[in-house]
């Protein structure tokens, strides 16, 4: 993976802590919220990731790229793989129990994708440093074993709940996570 010393831990940066309530190895992990580009199964165009930890401190997931993805004629954009990595990373930060957004996300286009591909994702933490959390995906294509076809490291930074609370429907938060008291 090509990336910027942004997106690279620095030292000091220690391993990130299991917390009580992370999700035993082999969950599968639901939407965090049903209208997520991402993940969310009321999307109508978006990427319905299907995610599982496999070991309660990282995520696999698979993305299917439909029709509704194309940037060049039948290739996935490379802006709906990014989406795809930020997806995941995001779901794989989140097994820590604590808000985090994306700061920063890089990308790494290795091989072009093309419509009905499912690409096998995989998203860990290489380090965190006060609230500032450093993560690295990849996407591999037909299998978890299979070519590389997506890099990415990111910076997410922790927030607190009023960061969704101020743009969002509180109550909608509320009614579809129950991993955190909404409380602005
Ligand atoms: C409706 C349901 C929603 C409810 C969700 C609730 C909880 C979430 C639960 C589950 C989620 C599960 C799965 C999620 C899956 C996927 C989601 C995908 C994630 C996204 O798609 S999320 C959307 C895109 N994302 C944004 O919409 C962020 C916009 N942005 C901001 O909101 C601010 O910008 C913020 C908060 C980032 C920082 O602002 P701030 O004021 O709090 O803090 P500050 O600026 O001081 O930064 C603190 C330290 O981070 C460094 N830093 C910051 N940004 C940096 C950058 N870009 N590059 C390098 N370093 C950076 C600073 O340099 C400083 O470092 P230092 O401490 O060393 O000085």
């Amino acid at each position: 993976m090509t990336r910027s010393s942004l997106t690279t831990p620095p030292p000091g940066a220690v391993p990130p802590v299991t917390q009580p309530g992370t999700p035993a190895p082999g969950t599968a992990l639901d939407s965090h919220y049903s209208q997520c580009f991402g993940c969310g199964a009321g999307h109508p165009t978006g990427l319905h990731l299907k995610a599982a930890t496999p070991d309660g401190a990282t995520v696999e997931a698979e993305f299917t790229v439909g029709e509704a993805h194309q940037g060049a004629p039948r290739l996935a954009h490379g802006g709906v793989l990014a989406a795809a990595m930020d997806e995941v990373i995001g779901m794989s930060v989140y097994l820590f129990r604590k808000p985090y957004v994306t700061g920063r996300l890089e990308t790494d286009y290795l091989l072009p994708v093309p419509v009905g591909t499912t690409l096998h994702l995989r998203a860990w933490c290489n380090g965190i440093m006060g609230r500032k959390a450093y993560l690295e995906a990849e996407g591999r294509i037909g299998a978890p074993d299979g070519p590389v076809a997506v890099r990415a490291a990111a910076l997410f930074v922790e927030v607190n709940m009023e960061h969704f609370a101020k743009h969002g429907d509180v109550a909608t938060i509320a009614a579809e996570h129950h991993d955190y008291e909404v409380n602005p």
